[in-house]
């Protein structure tokens, strides 16, 4: 009984005080955590956002991004929150009612309204940048683009974001958008590693973008685009070419093959079996071939199929100028490009049509990928349209837009069959869309710091593990301490 009780006086974790102690203690950690952690998370949650429509000449697209509050003016990742695609066709085809184009918005941006907090829209920037569709209005009819834009704008006006202009983007600043979403989204900017290139294609124009250690735009400076992004300097090689997206493209073509004027052609390009009229002055109603249009022998021509990749390489060769480069070297058309450099990233129509050939793997021998698009160029059109549940206008362009893919790649920016694997065919890069919106956004709203920002020393997650771990041992050197001073406490009480 008495050793008992000797036992319990020498040890102090049978004082109720120390109890007291070790849950009081117990209880601060907890909370320090706690509180630590909510803290924290509650300003992670809160986000701000912005809007960006892309009004290409197919259609127009609405991106709404957001970017955690706090990481405003930081590296914080900014990324796809929604898209929405508007119905109809792109905003310059609307040139004889130009209220329409505005109106064809309207659902998208009441969708941007359902998915962006209502307290956040009067913060909310919002953007509209035209391409090479309304670049073309522009150029044959200038009026009715500034019809198209103001309607666009009147539109625009009336929701309660920020609005911050719609404008036409000059093909540079649409390659060199495209370029900073992608190296933005692989995180390549903050750590400055080697960029990758970006290859848009477009239905009116195409976008080539890359980084050259060649080049640092002494030689035909229009193509040069300098940053500082992150405390890191690039000049970065771009160029759009105007009338190369695939759908003019498939003019230049149809141009090329109709200059006679006959009342038939076979075309390589498109299947066997494929009969369609076409009229002469749909065909030729752009400025990319209204020049070449023939002497009228008659209002139509019948458009037929005859399934031959190999001839229909030649027929988009025939697209494009090799003949005079003023440069040390050039693409086509007598524009310079400086030597190819690194991997490419290849979006937007790119990536649509060779998803849909299921030619996507770059991997695969380019030899391999060529025989596989000529068997699918000759398959008689009858079996594709029973194979294929999509629009025949769509369906019937894909061996025509899988060729000039090709074409444009190995004989126009001269990719070779070793560098063609360094391509890769991308939509999205971790949930955002690979395209020019974003690094567009990300410029006007300054979210790219030409410095590299004061980054805390520690990632969250550590910062968190120390001061839990010092928290513990704080309170374990206070038991320590206490528990060593403990017969001194122990023998007054005694005495008495
Ligand atoms: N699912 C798809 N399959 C094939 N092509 C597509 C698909 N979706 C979009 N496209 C094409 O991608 C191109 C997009 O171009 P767009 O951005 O509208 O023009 P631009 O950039 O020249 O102003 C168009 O040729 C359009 O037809
Ligand atoms: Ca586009």
């Amino acid at each position: 009984m008495s050793t008992q009780r000797e036992m319990k006086e020498r040890n102090p974790w049978h004082r109720p005080v120390t109890i007291i102690i070790t849950v009081i203690g117990v209880i601060a950690i907890v909370t320090l955590v706690t509180v630590l952690v909510i803290q924290n998370r509650t300003i992670a949650q809160k986000y701000k956002y912005g809007i960006v429509l892309d009004a290409g000449s197919s259609h127009t697209s609405l991106y709404i991004y957001q970017w955690p509050a706090e990481k405003d003016n930081n590296t914080g990742r900014v990324e796809q929150k929604h898209h929405c695609q508007v119905a109809g066709k792109g905003i310059s085809s609307y040139t004889a009612t130009p209220y329409k184009a505005g109106e064809s918005l309207i659902s998208c941006l009441k969708e941007a309204k359902e998915n962006i907090p209502q307290k956040m829209h009067p913060e909310t920037p919002l953007y509209l940048g035209a391409t090479a569709g309304m670049r073309l209005l522009k150029l044959e009819n200038s009026s009715a683009s500034d019809e198209v834009f103001k309607a666009v704008e009147k539109t625009l006006r009336g929701f309660p974001f920020s609005y911050q202009g719609a404008r036409l983007l000059a093909g540079q600043e649409e390659g060199a958008f495209g370029w900073v979403t992608v190296n933005y989204l692989d995180d390549r900017l903050t750590q400055g590693l080697e960029t990758t290139g970006a290859l848009d294609l477009g239905g009116a124009s195409t976008q080539i973008s890359f980084v050259s250690d060649e080049y640092n735009g002494s030689e035909s400076p229009d193509n040069a685009v300098s940053f500082r992004l992150y405390g890191y300097d690039y000049t970065l090689y771009t160029h759009s070419f105007l009338c190369y997206g695939k759908d003019q493209a498939l003019r230049l073509a149809l141009a090329h093959q109709t200059k006679s004027g006959p009342t038939a052609i076979t075309d390589p390009c498109f299947h066997n079996g494929y009969n369609e009229t076409r009229h002469y002055a749909a065909v030729y109603d752009s400025p990319c071939v209204s020049d070449q249009k023939p002497q009228i022998v008659s209002e139509t021509f019948i458009h037929l199929g005859g399934g031959n990749f190999t001839q229909c390489q030649e027929v988009i060769k025939s697209i494009f100028n090799f003949t005079s480069c003023r440069y040390s070297r050039c693409s086509f058309n007598g524009i310079f490009q400086p030597p190819l450099q690194g991997q490419f990233g290849a979006f937007s129509a790119y990536f649509f049509v060779m998803n849909f050939l299921n030619l996507t793997d770059t991997s695969v021998p380019l030899k391999t990928v060529m025989q596989k698009l000529s068997d699918y160029c000759a398959t008689p059109w009858t079996q594709i349209k029973k194979e294929h549940d999509i629009p025949l206008k769509y369906l019937a362009e894909y061996c025509f837009s899988g060729t000039y893919i090709l074409t444009l790649m190995m004989e126009g920016y001269n990719f070779t069959s070793e560098t063609y694997s360094s391509i890769k065919y991308i939509q999205k890069i971790k949930n955002s869309d690979a395209g020019w919106t974003l690094g567009y956004m990300l410029n006007l709203t300054n979210m790219i710091p030409a410095e590299a920002p004061d980054s805390p020393p520690l990632t969250y997650t550590s910062y968190v593990s120390v001061v839990t771990v010092m928290a513990i041992l704080l309170f374990v050197i206070f038991i320590l301490i206490l528990y060593s001073l403990w017969p001194k406490f122990n023998t007054e009480p005694k005495i008495i």
